[in-house]
């Protein structure tokens, strides 16, 4: 039997950098988490231990830094750019870029002195190839959101495992994971953030919701319709259960007031809502 390489890329994942600006007794802080993978001419090094084509996982992680005190760490996007950019351009044997960056949001308590947002998370990951291809995906994660009416959920099918009783009023709630696509290049990813971020939350609260599957694609579409720099939204939304606790065996009623919010299992539900004319992927959901 013979056998041969798979795909494969390798780099630092998780590169937890702070990076402090220092306007005179005023600082600003960005907090992120950077990990880099990349790919190119590495047989040698898998088949026959030759490293001479691999620049190491802690010159990466040291790049992130030394970019982080020359360039600072404006938007993730841009320094994703910047650290792909970098290691295609100079290193011959590395072919193709990936770059992700977490951002943690932190609120300013003073001059110096920060309290750490509890809420979402910015996301991106950024390829780039020496070919010239670039795409950028931005996005966001644990965006807690909750509707405490103007959902329901009737007309699905039953079979004999059926106990879900339909519902015309229930409590709707799920931590969104969202991604986009930009189409080139976007003046400004802190804007576009802020517009599909708010396209998201708007759709999710203005939305009657007959599924949360419906409500996904509500929120798609207004992203695309608010943001017209991206051509595809990715979202994950775990149907986060809230159950009415039957009260009736201590005389009380319970008229949507009183629920138990359930941790496992939950439900669920992800999927894309694209532009017709969007143009190929190629590698950007890799
Ligand atoms: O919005 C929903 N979609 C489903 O597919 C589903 N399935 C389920 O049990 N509850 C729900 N809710």
């Amino acid at each position: 039997m013979t056998v041969k390489l798979g795909a494969n890329r390798y780099g630092k994942a998780e590169t937890r950098l702070v990076r402090v600006v220092k306007d005179g007794p005023v600082h600003h802080i960005k907090d992120v988490n950077v990990s880099t993978a990349l790919s190119g001419d590495m047989e040698a090094a898998h088949l026959s231990g030759d490293n001479a084509a691999v620049l190491p996982t802690d010159s990466q992680k040291n790049t992130v830094f030394a970019f982080a005190r020359e360039h600072g760490v404006a938007e993730i996007e841009t320094f994703a750019l910047l650290l792909a950019r970098h290691f295609v351009e100079t290193r011959p044997t590395v072919h193709h870029a990936r770059v992700e960056v977490e951002e943690y949001a932190w609120n300013r308590r003073g001059p110096h002195s920060f309290v750490r947002d509890g809420g979402e998370v910015r996301t991106c990951v950024v390829h780039h190839d020496r070919d010239g291809r670039t795409t950028v995906v931005s996005g966001l994660k644990d965006l807690v959101v909750l509707n405490s009416t103007g959902s329901e959920f009737h007309g699905y099918i039953v079979d004999p495992y059926t106990t879900l009783q339909p519902t015309d009023d229930r409590v709707l709630a799920t931590a969104v994971a969202a991604r986009w696509r930009h189409t080139g290049q976007t003046p400004s990813y802190a804007k576009s953030y802020e517009q599909v971020r708010g396209a998201l939350l708007e759709a999710f609260a203005g939305t009657h919701s007959l599924s949360l599957q419906q409500t996904l694609y509500a929120m798609g579409e207004r992203a695309l319709t608010t943001c017209p720099e991206i051509c595809e939204v990715r979202l994950t939304l775990p149907n986060k259960h809230h159950f009415a606790v039957d009260l009736s065996p201590f005389g009380l009623d319970n008229d949507n007031e009183v629920f138990h919010a359930a941790d496992r299992p939950y439900g669920l539900i992800e999927g894309g809502v694209l532009r017709e004319d969007a143009p190929d992927a190629g590698f950007a959901w890799e």
